[in-house]
Order: C-alpha cells, then sequence, then structure tokens
C-alpha cells in the first residue's frame, strides 16, 4: 500500500475480510487515513464498497481484521458506540426519520452523541436543561450550515430531495465526527446540486478538521475533491494514489475505467 501523504492516521484497516457465505465481499482491506483527508473510495457495481463502510461503522461485523480509530481498536462495536468514538456516515438510500422534523433529525443524534441516558431523561438532574439547550443549539448549527437554517419545523419527509441529503450530512455532523462517511452523496442530484455538494464538504473539512471517506460514482465530484483514491474491485484494493495515478493504474482501467 503507498504511504499516506499525510503523517498522523485517524483510521487504519488492517487484513478486513468480510464474506457472505461463500463469497468474498471483502479480502484482506487495508486502509490509512489522516484526521482532515478527503479519501474517495470507487469500484464497479458489487465492488465491497458498501460493505466496507458496514464493517467499519460497526452496521456488520467483520469476518476478520481490524479497523482502529485514532489508535483505539473499534473492531465488532456496535453502531452507537462507533459513533460516539467519532464516526458518521450516510447510507446510499436516505434514513431520515420522514415523520419528524428536520431540527429533531439533527437533535435526535446529536442526543445519541452526547448520551444523555434514560436516567437524565426521567428525572433531569443538575445540567439536563444545558444539555438539551445545547441539543437544540447544534441542532440549528447544522442546519443553518447545510443551507437548511429556515426549514428546521419542516418534516424532513416534505423536503425537497436535494435538501433531504443535506439534512443526513447535517445529522451526522452533528454526532461531531473526527471522519464522516459518505455513501454516495450525489446520487440523484443534478449538477448545481453536486457543486454545491463538493463545496460543502470542503467546507466541514475547514470549520470542522473532519476526515471525510466518499464513495461515489461521479468521478467529477471524487477527481475535484479527493486528494487519494483508493480503488476496489471483487473485494480488493486493485489501486491507491491521486486520480491522475489510478487513471493511468492499468488494472483499475481494466477493472474499472474501461466499464465506462
Ligand atoms: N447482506 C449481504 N448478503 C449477501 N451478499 C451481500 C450482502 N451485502 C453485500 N453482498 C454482496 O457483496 C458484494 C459487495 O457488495 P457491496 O454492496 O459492498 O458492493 P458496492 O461496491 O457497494 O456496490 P454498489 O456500487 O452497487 O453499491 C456483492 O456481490 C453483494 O451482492
Amino acid at each position: 500500500m503507498p504511504a499516506s501523504p499525510f503523517p498522523a492516521v485517524l483510521l487504519e484497516t488492517a487484513g478486513l475480510c468480510k464474506n457472505f457465505r461463500g463469497l468474498k465481499a471483502l479480502r484482506d482491506h487495508a486502509l490509512r487515513v489522516a484526521p482532515g483527508e478527503i479519501l474517495g473510495v470507487i469500484g464497479p457495481n458489487g465492488s465491497g464498497k458498501s460493505t466496507l463502510f458496514n464493517v467499519i461503522t460497526g452496521f456488520s461485523p467483520p469476518s476478520a481484521g481490524r479497523v482502529c480509530l485514532n489508535g483505539i481498536e473499534v473492531t465488532g462495536w456496535r453502531p452507537d458506540a462507533i459513533v460516539r468514538q467519532g464516526i458518521a456516515r450516510t447510507f446510499q438510500g436516505s434514513r431520515l426519520f420522514k415523520a419528524l422534523t428536520a431540527a429533531e433529525n439533527i437533535e435526535a443524534a446529536a442526543q445519541l452523541a452526547l448520551r444523555p441516558g434514560l436516567f437524565s431523561t426521567l428525572l433531569r438532574p443538575p445540567g439536563y436543561r444545558r444539555r438539551t439547550d445545547e441539543i437544540v443549539a447544534i441542532g440549528q448549527q447544522m442546519l443553518d450550515l447545510v443551507g437548511l437554517g429556515k426549514w428546521g419545523d419542516r418534516r424532513a419527509g416534505d423536503l425537497p430531495y436535494g435538501a433531504q441529503r443535506r439534512l443526513e450530512i447535517a445529522r451526522a455532523m452533528a454526532t461531531k465526527p473526527k471522519l464522516l462517511m459518505l455513501d454516495e452523496p450525489a446520487a440523484g442530484l443534478n449538477t448545481h446540486e453536486t457543486a454545491e455538494l463538493m463545496t460543502l464538504i470542503r467546507q466541514l473539512r475547514e470549520l470542522y478538521g473532519v476526515a471525510v471517506i466518499i464513495v461515489e460514482h461521479d468521478m467529477d465530484l471524487i477527481g475535484t475533491l479527493c486528494e487519494r483514491i483508493q480503488v476496489l474491485a471483487q473485494g480488493t484494493v486493485i489501486g491507491e494514489g491521486s486520480f491522475a495515478a489510478i487513471q493511468d493504474n492499468i488494472r483499475v482501467r481494466e477493472a474499472y475505467l474501461g466499464h465506462d
């Protein structure tokens, strides 16, 4: 694996495998992501990108290997514990609470990260009120950030599609992640919305120092935004480097770019 141009390591996977009965969806995966880095993961359909996200974020336990965040091994942890450790994600399809308002969607996520717990909710000890205020403030801050500041009271399900996708990112950011993982964030967006999305992702890194891993089929977005790209095919890493380097990589061309 080529060395990362960033010296520090935030996320590290090693020997990561995921088998579904006979199918090896992920084989001996290894990756290092630095704080604040924007990394793209690309590959043909079925190459293991979503499986990688699921294994890192605790939605699917790996068959072998390890995942470490800031030197702490989080392999096999529950998704909520991984969120509290500092990894947040979005999904390919929307997983918003459609009947809740935009603000409530974000506040629910902030609550998970701040962990008020049943005790606090029932007994409301000193500090409870402050924490509730903090959650509402985070919610508004995140809505403003993604351009939905005036839409907090709208039902999430009533928002236009592009706004729902931005709300998903706001919800993930409300957990104050060190690493944000976006699964096909530009899917279904038009050119203008995709450009806005790229600006937003850069802002998130600048304002919060968050590292971002993006799975995306939109090669313009990947080439414009990502400092480094990892390419998967049939669950295996077949290339890694700058956009120019992976375009020149013969294995990548054969497995992926040649299919355009
Ligand atoms: N829960 C599951 N049970 C069985 N097989 C699965 C499961 N999830 C994924 N797979 C298989 O694992 C392989 C990798 O799938 P994955 O969804 O990770 O690919 P992907 O690169 O994200 O694809 P796409 O670009 O189409 O989203 C595929 O062959 C898929 O059919």
